[in-house]
């Protein structure tokens, strides 16, 4: 693998209480590669959403990083940044989609000055140039550029939802965390958004931490996936071995709950 774009080590997350800690997620250590399209998946609570808030440095407390642990951006340590360095780091380096990132845009700002924010901000763009850049993002996921001058609540929910993502690629992130990013949306609406990311990684080059809880799209978009019980990372491969053979009993369990929906493009082997 080339030097990975994400590289967390021996990662211990602990929820603090006022009367016992929580361990919410156990010596997690997985790497990224550049480009590539990793998703994260277990049931309910077992801490993928608590990785994806600690990679991008958006945990709170109670949320604890536990002494030990490293979280390695191109090699530069996420957990050491100061206010400053933080600043640029998202965005730039790591942007997030999440479930309800939808709801994120400001109502009463025009989509237009919802790129200029993020645009004359991190990169000092005038008006002019901002919103030419920001038709350039607006046709990466599809929208047509008069879209710019409508408010939020005169866009879809797809609609808004891709508007997220074309915010979060306008500073050529190099990783795009995703999670649950189109759990609120229709089926139709969520295939065509995680299709058009997958394009879109393998013109930019950006990579991807992709968290859902349909298993058949993960499977079908992942390069490699990697299952989460209690807060451990307990296997992790290619999504088609891991899927047509995986070894941990948790993992066939999950694929046996899997509704089979998906039509014929992947089967897992008989047994498995
Ligand atoms: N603010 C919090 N305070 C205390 N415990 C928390 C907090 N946030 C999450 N937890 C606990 O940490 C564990 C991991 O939660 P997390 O949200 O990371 O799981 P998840 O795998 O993303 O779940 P889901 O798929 O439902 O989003 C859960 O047991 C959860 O109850």
């Amino acid at each position: 693998m080339s030097a990975p774009v994400l590289s967390i080590r021996n990662l211990n997350i602990d929820y603090i209480g006022a009367e016992a800690n929580f361990r919410a997620v156990k010596d997690v250590s997985f790497d990224i590669a550049p480009g590539e399209f990793f998703g994260l998946a277990g049931e309910s609570g077992c801490g993928k959403s608590t990785i994806a808030f600690a990679v991008s440095r958006l945990h709170r407390p109670p949320a604890l990083i536990r002494t030990g642990s490293e979280i390695l951006v191109d090699g530069r340590d996420v957990l050491e940044l100061d206010k400053d360095a933080l600043r640029r780091f998202r965005w730039r380096e790591v942007a997030m989609v999440f479930q309800s990132a939808m709801n994120s845009l400001n109502p009463v700002l025009t989509i237009e000055a919802q790129f200029y924010d993020v645009l004359h901000t991190h990169k000092g763009m005038s008006r002019e140039a901002a919103r030419e850049r920001a038709a350039e993002l607006l046709k990466l996921v599809d929208i047509p550029p008069d879209r710019l001058a409508a408010y939020p609540h005169q866009c879809s929910g797809g609609m808004r939802q891709r508007i997220v993502i074309a915010i979060c690629l306008a500073l050529n992130p190099k990783l795009l965390i995703m999670d649950e990013p189109t759990t609120a949306l229709d089926v139709v609406v969520q295939r065509e958004i995680l299709q058009r990311i997958d394009v879109l990684r393998k013109r930019l080059g950006f990579a991807v931490l992709f968290i859902t809880h349909d298993l058949g799209l993960m499977v079908q978009v992942s390069d490699r996936i990697g299952i989460m019980l209690e807060g451990e990372l307990v296997e992790v491969n290619d999504a088609q071995t891991i899927y047509r053979s995986p070894q941990h009993d948790y993992t066939k369990r999950l694929w046996a709950s899997m509704p089979k929906l998906h039509g014929d493009q992947i089967r897992p082997e008989a047994g498995a």
